[in-house]
């Protein structure tokens, strides 16, 4: 790691955090991650492939008119016929991204080689073809191909590379077949294979720079959503979640509840075993909240303080305050001794608990309030308690 990456160890361990500080010069990141990346791609890269497509017909169907300005004879029909093939094959390609289908995504790398192989393969048999008539024939359109491979297909760098090779394996293969001058086909093959170099070059700084971006910015997702102290989510992911979960629930005719839950008398706390201690506190308290949502769509959040929330999706309210019940008791089962609560001799919780089938005119608004005014009750009857 070097020193300018010395932040990173304020925000370990984390998935993106670790990954970055390890690093990834081999451009692969660890199994969840590299899965998590090309899915990213994938999406990412879905305009750039399209547009790159469309442009490579119009290109493909330029070179196809220059061939008859550029070969008389009759060859030039075998070249046509080469050409049309591609363009066909390319066109169903086409036709498979431009419908914009979830179920076309997995195809989206198959797809992309294919619209490079096949030209590539094509281009190289139209110019053995062509040096056939004339060892002119100009053969640097492949290098257009194997440039289009590792800037605009949206390939990675071994894909890029490893279809690139295709392209040039078939050419040398073509021209053998066709009888091109040893001499001419070496010095063809050389440029080639230097143009492909500084494409191998260009492509592996561009994907690398594109995983350290993409690590960066999840990274910073994930520290503007949570809370340092705990690793919980913080209000802003809460208001974003609670919001994203009401509509669902609107939509689906489910419950879902809030738990509004505080610490007692942690001022007392506070100024007994000072701050640090009650940072300690707001620690172990953070993953027994943690351990409260583990379903994919609940959350366990700190708000502020030591005021927490957990949201629970398609929950009844006999269940919710049953939850409610064991994370009061789970907090009391740490035994953490309190010397000035006036509840308990240990640290303890009251929690408001909050459960609606949101309506269709609705606000979400109401399950924080019908919440907080239970919390407030739970503080009033006494704390140590769930109030629903
Ligand atoms: N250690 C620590 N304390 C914090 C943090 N954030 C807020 N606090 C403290 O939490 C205390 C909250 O006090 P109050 O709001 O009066 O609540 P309380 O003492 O728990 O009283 P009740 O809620 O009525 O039982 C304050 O002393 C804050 O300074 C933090 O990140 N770390």
């Amino acid at each position: 790691m070097t020193t300018h990456q010395a932040w990173l160890d304020d925000v370990r361990p984390n998935l993106y955090a670790d990954q970055l500080a390890i690093g990834f010069r081999r451009l692969r990141f660890v199994r969840s991650l590299e899965r998590e990346y090309r899915e990213h791609m994938r999406e990412d890269t879905f305009e750039l492939r399209r547009i790159a497509l469309c442009a490579g017909v119009l290109v493909w169907l330029a070179f196809a008119a220059l061939d008859f300005l550029l070969v008389a004879s009759s060859e030039r029909w075998w070249m046509l016929a080469i050409r049309l093939l591609v363009l066909g094959l390319l066109l169903v390609c086409g036709l498979l991204l431009l419908v914009r289908r979830q179920s076309h995504l997995h195809l989206l790398t198959p797809l992309s080689l294919t619209c490079i192989v096949v030209p590539g393969l094509g281009a190289a048999a139209v110019v053995a073809v062509g040096h056939t008539v004339d060892p002119g024939y100009p053969y640097e359109g492949l290098l257009l191909v194997c440039m289009a491979a590792y800037f605009l297909a949206g390939l990675r760098l071994s894909e890029a590379l490893a279809s690139s090779l295709v392209v040039l394996l078939g050419y040398v293969v073509f021209e053998l077949l066709a009888g091109l001058a040893i001499p001419r086909l070496i010095n063809n093959v050389l440029f080639l294979l230097f143009g492909n170099l500084m494409g191998l070059v260009g492509c592996y700084l561009l994907e690398y720079k594109s995983r350290e971006h993409f690590l960066v910015s999840r990274l910073m997702r994930v520290l503007a959503d949570h809370d340092s102290l705990t690793g919980l989510h913080n209000r802003r992911s809460f208001d974003r979640q609670l919001e994203r979960l009401w509509r669902q629930a609107q939509r689906e005719n489910l419950p879902l509840a809030l738990l509004l839950c505080d610490i007692d008398h942690f001022k007392a706390y506070n100024d007994h075993y000072g701050h640090q201690a009650g940072d300690a506190v707001l620690r172990r308290a953070g993953s027994v909240f943690g351990d409260a949502a583990r379903r994919p769509l609940d959350m366990a959040v700190r708000l502020g303080g030591e005021e927490f929330a957990v949201l629970l999706y398609d929950i009844t309210g006999e269940q919710a305050l049953q939850r409610a019940e064991e994370l009061r008791a789970a907090l009391a089962g740490l035994k953490i001794e309190h010397a000035r609560s006036d509840t308990a001799d240990v640290v303890t919780l009251s929690i408001g608990v909050a459960c609606v089938t949101p309506s269709e005119d609705g606000e979400f608004a109401q399950l924080y309030a019908h919440a907080d005014r239970a919390l407030y009750e739970a503080k009033a009857f006494g704390r140590n308690q769930v109030v629903a």
